[in-house]
């Protein structure tokens, strides 16, 4: 059996997978630059809801299968994010604001008939792994998080200096998302660095980082050969 990593080398075999992060994606480069389409942001943003959608039941898959109850307190936070106190607060809330600022209809976001076979791949193995793996393999999974502020806040740049057809009232998911994505990944990096005792569990921990960069980047394979064609 394998020494574990001192805690600069684990923590660096997890940053190092930054490179496999969806910010890098052609589609992603395309819409930072300003040349997607209107029909190709709305693509983005309808599908990117069935991700969305799925995060509170992955986080609750998490907390389910955690015996820690200093884990599972903090870890249930997250899914009053998303779902916030009624309907009309909350992520999902602010992601149907996003679907309107873009010129989507709610309905047509809600029953999901823009989701591509790929997406809906992509994401329901994402909560397939959190309610199957160790949960502290769930948690890790969720440290591709300590990658998106840098890459929400160009994206809020890029979508006010190239699209100003869409509806400032739209970036309000993002606005509040950054902050908590910075607090939540320090606090995730947390738990995994406290909870990954053994090499066995550093190395699963890295896959389940790796596994995550595949869901976010195949995600955006399917959405980005689609917009070629999308009206
Ligand atoms: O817009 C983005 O680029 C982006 C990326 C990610 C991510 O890296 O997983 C998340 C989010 N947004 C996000 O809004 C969000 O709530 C979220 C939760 C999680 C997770 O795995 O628990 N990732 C992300």
């Amino acid at each position: 059996m394998s020494q574990p990593l001192g805690e600069t080398d684990f923590r660096e075999s997890l940053q190092r997978l930054a490179k496999r992060y969806w910010a890098h994606h052609p589609f992603h480069r395309r819409l930072h630059d300003g040349r997607c389409s209107p029909p190709e942001v709305r693509l983005w943003v309808a599908n990117r809801w069935y991700y969305q959608r799925h995060l509170s039941q992955k986080n609750a898959a998490i907390a389910a299968n955690c015996p820690l109850p200093e884990v599972r307190r903090i870890w249930i936070e997250r899914i009053g994010f998303q779902d916030g106190p009624s309907d009309a607060e909350g992520g999902l809330h602010d992601w149907l604001v996003l679907a309107e600022a873009v010129g989507l209809q709610r309905s047509e976001v809600l029953d999901e008939r823009h989701v591509l076979p790929g997406v809906r791949f992509a994401a329901d193995a994402y909560l397939d792994f959190c309610r199957r793996k160790p949960w502290i393999e769930g948690v890790a999974a969720a440290l591709t998080e300590m990658f998106s502020p840098d890459h929400m806040s160009d994206r809020m740049a890029a979508w006010r200096r190239h699209y100003d057809w869409i509806e400032p009232a739209g970036l309000a998911y993002f606005e509040r998302r950054i902050p908590a994505a910075r607090a939540d990944s320090t606090q995730t990096l947390q738990v995994v660095l406290d909870h990954c005792e053994t090499r066995e569990q550093q190395d699963a921990a890295v896959r389940a980082l790796a596994f995550k960069c595949d869901v976010l980047w195949a995600m955006l394979d399917a959405i980005d050969y689609k917009g070629q064609s999308w009206t």
